[in-house]
């Protein structure tokens, strides 16, 4: 549904140059939620800007429902952004007008004839939960009623994607948990495609399907989170299985074990200390509910240095677990 190739956005300004976003592909499905992770700075504001042309990359492509964005001038441009509505983190709603009147606003720049746009808004307001605070001001409303609307007037021209600036960054946990299933429930209802930056775990654990990462400008990597959470080495999982660093003593060998679902319910710990007569030490772990699947790391300490633990290593692969051993003090390669 989107498709970013080679993204290249530079700053330029008072003798200084900043490679925003340098050198991005990204694919994202039709009907998915795709998060892009990273710290502050990493591009992703710029990136997501890019999508909807508010910023004008320098080079690359970027498609969205087969159109090439770029290569569109005038009323087939605007027709084309009308189909990508866009949420902030910190609303942008028009102080001096009602809840409905912010609803409406996107539908007079549209030309929707006023009987029609009044529909509209009532029907935006009830995608949303907020019909009885129609009349209500910006100031009288939550934070979250308020992000309530901002979803509201994103979906007035019937996006078919929807743009999330770290739409609920400024929300308490319990209400960006609301907008999170209102925006999975909106996907679900209305068929969105939605593309959404955040620097929160929280967001990518409850509502995405896939994710990148971004640093510098660039992804550094991207995939379903089943995908990335079950691939040795991911930042992703590391992130979202926060474990403490290891600290590996000569001759044992420290192994981080990843499962998911049915391996989560079978005892792999006891089932290899029993094969093998040895003692298994739990170094620290966690279980997650990702995507409506359990998944679990656990971090375990074998007796013996890895080359003597091949067969115990193969024993928790052939259980279908991910395993990912920690390199042994004095192995790492000199730079
Ligand atoms: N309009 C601009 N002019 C010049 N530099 C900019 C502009 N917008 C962003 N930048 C710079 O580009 C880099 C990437 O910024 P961007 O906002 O895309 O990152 P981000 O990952 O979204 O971070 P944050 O979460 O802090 O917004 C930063 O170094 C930022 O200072």
């Amino acid at each position: 549904m989107i498709q970013i190739e080679k993204l290249r956005k530079t700053y330029r300004g008072r003798g200084r140059e900043l490679t925003a976003v340098d050198g991005v592909d990204l694919s994202v499905r039709e009907g998915e939620i795709f998060g892009v992770l990273g710290r502050s700075g990493a591009g992703k504001s710029t990136l997501l800007r890019c999508v909807n042309l508010l910023e004008r990359p320098d080079e690359g492509r970027i498609e969205v429902a087969g159109r090439d964005l770029l290569a569109l001038s005038g009323g087939e441009l605007r027709a084309a952004r009308q189909g990508i509505g866009m949420i902030h983190q910190h609303f942008g709603l028009l102080s001096s007008r009602t809840v409905a009147g912010n609803v409406a606003f996107p539908l007079e720049v549209m030309g929707v004839p006023r009987a029609e746009r009044a529909a509209r808004v009532d029907e935006l307001l009830d995608l949303v939960g907020l019909t009885e605070h129609a009349g209500a001001y910006p100031a009288q409303i939550s934070g979250g009623q308020k992000q309530r609307v901002g979803i509201a007037r994103a979906l007035a021209g019937r996006p078919k994607v929807l743009l999330s600036d770290e739409a609920t960054s400024a929300l308490d946990p319990e209400t960006t948990a609301s907008i999170l299933a209102l925006l999975r429930d909106l996907r679900d209802r209305l068929g969105l495609t939605v593309l959404l930056i955040t620097h929160e775990m929280d967001v990518v654990k409850r509502i995405c399907d896939s994710a990148a990462i971004m640093r510098d400008g660039r992804v550094v990597e991207s995939g379903t989170v089943r995908e990335l959470l079950l691939r040795p080495g991911s930042e992703l999982a590391r992130d979202l299985f926060p474990l403490p660093a290891a600290d590996v003593r000569p001759g044992t060998t420290v192994v981080d074990v990843t499962f998911e679902g049915d391996a989560a319910d079978r005892p792999f710990v006891s089932s290899l200390a029993r094969t093998y007569a040895i003692d298994v030490n739990i170094l620290g772990g966690a279980v997650e509910e990702v995507g409506g699947t359990r998944i679990g790391r656990l971090r375990i300490e074998l007796p013996g240095d890895p080359d003597l633990n091949a067969a115990q290593l193969a024993h928790l692969r052939e259980a279908g677990l991910t395993v990912e051993v920690h390199p042994s003090p004095g192995t790492e390669v000199a730079a």
